[in-house]
């Protein structure tokens, strides 16, 4: 088996007496999508801002490619290649899509960005801005502005933001949050396409999404694993369906 990119171990996290994260260790490997899911208030949230350095933790290491990375900001992280979705709010309105996505390259190379200069103009920011917009399926909108996208052609343009950056491993909190059918349909056949250039670790409660595109899946319950396997085994084991899948789907 191949190492793995990204990998918790033993990470814990409490909030006064609240227990969020207990003594969490599971891996994100190449060419996988790795979803977690849970009942609400289990503690996804709480592991992704750990991962990505919002959240210290209490014990335990993350690592990406074997290097260390609680003793790093988030954006020492991101340059590294941990790679998360933007908020809709972070994207500039009036801003066209290649623009938008062009700043968050800029933002994480580190040069200066001159929005008075032509548009298209430097190749280092134009190039992976447009690779990871076609990546994405809006190679067609790139000029438009974001104000003029639906909701899921936006949720495409985040993802496109942290694709830019050549992450090795991307997570993404809830990308279908919000999104009808077809805008879920369309980012659902996006992210399988993606899976092979970039491991996902994806939290989702769109059951669906995750059935269709995890290789493999954990189960958070009151801030612990306590479940792990394939689409399969995961829908046919008896304590995930008591604990978290109820009725509708036994
Ligand atoms: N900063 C904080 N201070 C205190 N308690 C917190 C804090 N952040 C989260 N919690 C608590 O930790 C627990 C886990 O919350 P978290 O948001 O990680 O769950 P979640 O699985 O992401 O839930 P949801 O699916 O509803 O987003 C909850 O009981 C929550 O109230």
């Amino acid at each position: 088996m191949r190492d793995p990119i990204l990998a918790l171990d033993g990470l814990d996290k409490s909030f006064g007496a609240l227990h969020a994260t207990r003594q969490v260790s599971l891996d994100l490997r190449p060419g996988e999508i790795h979803a977690l899911i849970g009942p609400n208030g289990a503690g996804k949230s709480t592991l992704i801002a750990q991962i990505a350095g919002t959240l210290k933790p209490d014990r335990g290491e993350i690592y990406l490619e074997r290097q260390a990375l609680s003793s790093l900001s988030v954006a020492e992280r991101a340059r590294l290649g941990l790679g998360r979705s933007f908020q809709v709010s972070s994207l500039a309105e009036p801003l066209s899509v290649l623009r938008n996505v062009m700043v968050g390259v800029q933002a994480v190379q580190g040069s200066s960005y001159r929005f008075w200069k032509p548009i298209r103009s430097d190749a280092d920011l134009v190039e992976p801005a447009l690779r990871a917009i076609e990546q994405m399926g809006l190679g067609h909108r790139a000029d438009t502005a974001v104000s003029d996208l639906s909701h899921g052609e936006r949720r495409q343009v985040e993802v496109a933001c942290a694709l830019a950056l050549k992450p090795k491993a991307l997570l993404l909190d809830e990308p279908m949050a919000g999104l009808g059918p077809e805008g879920s349909a369309k980012l659902t056949e996006l992210l399988e396409g993606l899976k092979t250039r970039v491991p996902i670790l994806l939290i989702e409660h769109d059951m669906d999404a995750v059935f269709r595109l995890a290789d493999r899946i954990s189960v958070l319950v009151d801030g612990e694993v306590v479940a792990h396997g394939d689409s399969e085994a995961i829908r046919n084991n008896p304590h995930v369906r008591e604990a978290y899948l109820g009725e509708e789907a036994c």
